[in-house]
């Protein structure tokens, strides 16, 4: 065993205050908990809450307000500053080029990706009456959402899950669409009424996977991070940034991306395939590109489906909306 890991240490995590960040920070620390005391680190975690600018403009539009990363710039800076030493993010929260000096230590094994319905009555998307009243506020999500159902009229909903979950009652939703990555965290996955397909509803690049954030140079830290990433996860999820760097998009631009692995026997050795879809459409859902291609560096094939896009008008859509 390495000197280093008989060091005792707190490790300060940051993390925002809604009940969906708590929450998955909590699991990750039981996670960290559990690989500290197999590899025989002697680490003890304490939580550090921080308000961000998107926790204060939660109730305006954020796509009005604009602005990258608004959920993590305050976090990265405690970070940078030493305050805090392990930051946890959703990865379609994380904005694509993170502040010099850090690094994202662990990207765990994905959760279920897809995009769902809670809905008031009903089991599928085709149970939705004719003209339909959905709310969501994400642009991806109505295109697509239009573009498979033209009928359903989206309709803008803010606040966090549980805030949507009610407004299907107060303000009379036909159903409300959620990532089923963060109901399932909550323990709320009864609440899931369908569970949208990738093919009808592409999810934002990232979803369902975490990201853990630290400091370059801390050593210790990203010895016991190691431990915790998933490469299948990582590979699929560093194609999909790839993309959506390459079409220099945010998260309120109607962008879609999903990467999978398959591996494909080619007879005596078996090659191992990222195979990614991505999708670039406009908010009313009558455009949507799309493309699927394959390749085994993740980074190349986020720029080659996002190529491919560009060539067929994407980048044409994404000025329209100014994303
Ligand atoms: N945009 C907010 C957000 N950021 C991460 C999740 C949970 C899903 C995930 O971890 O990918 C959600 C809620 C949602 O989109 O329903």
């Amino acid at each position: 065993m390495a000197a280093a890991n008989m060091e005792k240490r707190v490790i300060v995590v940051g993390t925002r205050q809604s009940a969906l960040a708590l929450t998955q920070t909590g699991q990750v620390i039981d996670e960290l908990k559990r690989i500290s005391e197999k590899h025989g680190f002697d680490y003890t975690f304490e939580i550090k809450k921080i308000v961000t600018k998107g926790d204060r403009i939660l109730d305006v539009t954020l796509s009005k307000v604009g602005g990258k990363g608004l959920f993590v710039k305050e976090i990265e800076q405690a970070l940078v500053d030493g305050v805090i030493d392990l930051a946890v993010h959703s990865m379609k929260d994380m904005p694509f080029e993170l502040p010099e000096g850090l690094i994202n230590g662990a990207i765990p094994k994905r959760v279920d990706p897809r995009d769902c319905l809670v809905m008031r009555d009903g089991s599928s998307l085709d149970d939705l009456p004719v003209g339909a009243r959905i709310g969501t506020s994400s642009l991806r999500r109505s295109c697509q959402l239009k573009h498979a159902r033209p009928d359903l009229k989206l309709e803008s909903i803010r606040g966090n899950i549980d805030s949507r979950i009610r407004k299907l009652e107060t303000e009379g939703f036909d159903a409300v669409v959620l990532a089923a990555a963060g109901l399932t965290r909550m323990g709320w996955q009864d609440q899931i009424s369908a569970s949208i397909p990738v093919d009808v509803c592409l999810p934002a690049v990232g979803q369902g996977a975490l990201g853990i954030e630290c400091r370059e140079n801390d050593k210790q830290i990203r010895q016991l991070l190691a431990y915790y990433n998933d490469t299948e996860t990582e590979l699929t999820v560093r194609a999909e940034r790839s993309f959506l760097g390459a079409l220099n998009g945010g998260c309120q631009v109607p962008i879609g991306a999903y990467c999978v692995i398959s591996d494909a026997d080619q007879g005596n050795k078996v090659e191992r395939q990222l195979v990614m879809t991505g999708m670039v459409g406009s908010p009313d859902g009558a455009t949507m590109l799309k493309e699927v291609m394959q390749g085994t560096n993740p980074e190349q094939l986020g720029r080659d489906v996002a190529a491919a896009l560009i060539a067929r008008g994407a980048d044409r859509i994404l000025a329209e909306i100014g994303g």
